[in-house]
């Protein structure tokens, strides 16, 4: 009997690396993941050892396409997280520079003067999470490396470009990962030759911009030897197509190590007024990209891993669940996780974090709750800016990410926006997007409205408390927030 095909998509995430097999209904039918090693040389540094990461995913792969027939391989990945390596050997010149390492700061000083024109172009604050001054910083910290960058010795990429390089042997990226590395002008979808020269960055290492649908090359070696790699795209933008928000106004947000809200506001980019990004949401094949605006947020479900590894609060990211709704309420205890500054709507690189209002009533059940409801402000603070910078009200919010499996949490986020809060039945949306834009791609599926006949809800929950209430603890927020300024 013939087998039925499949699509197989990577997540490369922060955390882990994941490859998910789904059928032709989006379905899941495989999973195999891998964590790997963070690194914190110094305080605010963060780095992978891109070579670990390459093997893990080649590993992942083909533990979960093991008996398939994969007609396709789709790429999802952390984005911003910064490679660079030789262009012969393949070696990694430095461990990658994760998102949330701070160390570019200085570099960014030197740019203050030009930052309006630079989010005019990119659309993006000048902040220490993007790309581009990453690669400044290897190539002046890196002995001889701009040499070797100048005459093409060496390349750049972000974990989608690493990834298509080891996979195909092509230098490429999709243009929403692009669209992450202050380097891209927004309009043309090519690197800005003016914003190459301010950052101090040769194209000779930059790959080529590609849509996040379309055959990128194919696979070689391990079981997916001569599978068309087919579509990439940055896990957030990922999780939106996966969502099947495809109309201007529709919009998701996803709770993993940081939480990201995306919303569609359609083929033309939007310059947020209220600490947004602009960003690339997809573009399919030679079609006209979609553009989103984006509420990032740093730091949420590294939150409750600080809780379990740092403080030991909890044994594992489950128990904060149990912990949390043993106390009805936070008992005036407030924790703002700046822990890499404040991101969106703040962009405050000097910030980092507190915990508010301790008093001796606080016990470990009261920061528990106030953990989780530090991703629920986080997530109002974002949806307000996004309220105030378009007219497209978000009339509820879809989920997803390995937060979302806390009940109490996704109470809490509806109570905190006074919004209906609904979660799909795949809540793997970002691995889903990403096998969505290799279908495509392939001609596995025929168009967006097919994806969007896949999407299902799970569950919804509706806002409970009482608005004084609400207002009352948004005011006590605000304050607490005001507390992490000015720090560093
Ligand atoms: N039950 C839970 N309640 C709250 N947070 C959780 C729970 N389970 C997992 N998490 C958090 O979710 C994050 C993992 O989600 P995931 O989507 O896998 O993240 P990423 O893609 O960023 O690696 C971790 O930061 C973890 O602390
Ligand atoms: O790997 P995640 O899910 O933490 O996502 C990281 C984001 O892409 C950073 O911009």
């Amino acid at each position: 009997m013939a087998r039925m095909p499949h699509v197989a998509a990577i997540d490369q995430g922060t955390t882990s690396s994941r490859c998910i097999v789904f059928d032709a209904d989006g379905g899941i039918v495989s999973v195999a993941r891998r964590e790997h090693r963070q690194r914190y040389p110094q305080p605010g540094w963060v780095e992978h050892d891109a070579a670990e990461i390459w093997a893990d995913v080649r590993a992942v792969v083909d533990e979960a396409v093991a008996g398939y027939d994969i007609a396709a391989l789709g790429i999802t990945n952390q984005r911003e997280t910064t490679v660079v390596w030789d262009r012969v050997t393949g070696e990694p010149v430095h461990h990658a520079i994760v998102w949330q390492d701070t160390r570019t700061e200085p570099i960014l000083r030197t740019l203050a003067d030009r930052a309006d024109e630079i989010r005019r172009i990119t659309g993006l604050p000048l902040a220490t999470y993007f790309a581009g001054p990453k690669v400044r910083w290897l190539l002046d910290h890196v002995d001889g490396l701009r040499d070797r960058a100048e005459r093409g010795d060496v390349l750049f990429g972000t974990i989608d470009s690493w990834l298509i390089w080891n996979l195909t042997g092509r230098h490429v990226t999709d243009v929403t990962n692009a669209s992450r590395t202050l380097l891209m002008d927004l309009r043309t979808l090519d690197w800005s030759p003016d914003l190459l020269d301010a950052m101090g960055v040769p194209r000779a290492m930059l790959p080529e911009i590609r849509p996040s649908a379309e055959v990128y090359g194919t696979a070689r070696g391990g079981l997916v030897d001569g599978v068309p790699v087919a579509g990439a795209l940055g896990d957030q933008q990922a999780a939106l197509f996966g969502q099947a928000c495809f109309q201007p106004g529709e919009g998701k947000c996803t709770y993993g190590t940081g939480s990201f809200l995306l919303v569609n506001t359609g083929a033309t980019p939007v310059v947020s007024r209220h600490g947004l990004l602009t960003t690339v949401g997809y573009q399919v094949g030679s079609g006209a990209p979609a553009y989103a605006l984006e509420g990032a947020i740093a730091v949420t479900g590294a939150l409750v891993q600080w809780l379990r590894d740092n403080l030991g609060l909890i044994g594992s990211a489950d128990e904060i669940e149990a912990l949390a709704a043993s106390v009805d309420d936070n008992g005036g205890c407030y924790i703002v996780p700046a822990f890499s500054g404040l991101f969106a709507p703040h962009w405050r690189g000097d910030a980092r974090g507190v915990i508010a209002g301790l008093t001796g009533y606080i016990t470990r059940a009261h920061v528990a709750r106030a953990a989780l409801e530090a991703s629920a402000w986080q997530t109002r603070e974002v949806v307000d800016a996004m309220n105030a910078d378009t007219d497209v009200a978000l009339r509820r919010l879809r989920v997803d990410g390995g937060m979302t499996v806390n009940d109490l949490l996704m109470q809490t986020l509806s109570d905190v926006l006074d919004l209906p809060v609904v979660r799909p039945r795949v809540t793997e949306t970002t691995c889903l997007g990403a096998a969505y834009a290799a279908g495509l791609a392939v001609g596995f599926w025929p168009d967006l409205d097919a994806l969007r006949a896949h999407w299902q809800a799970d569950r919804d929950w509706q806002p409970l408390v009482d608005k004084a209430r609400r207002e009352r603890e948004w005011a006590q927020w605000r304050k607490a927030v005001s507390r992490t300024l000015d720090w560093v």
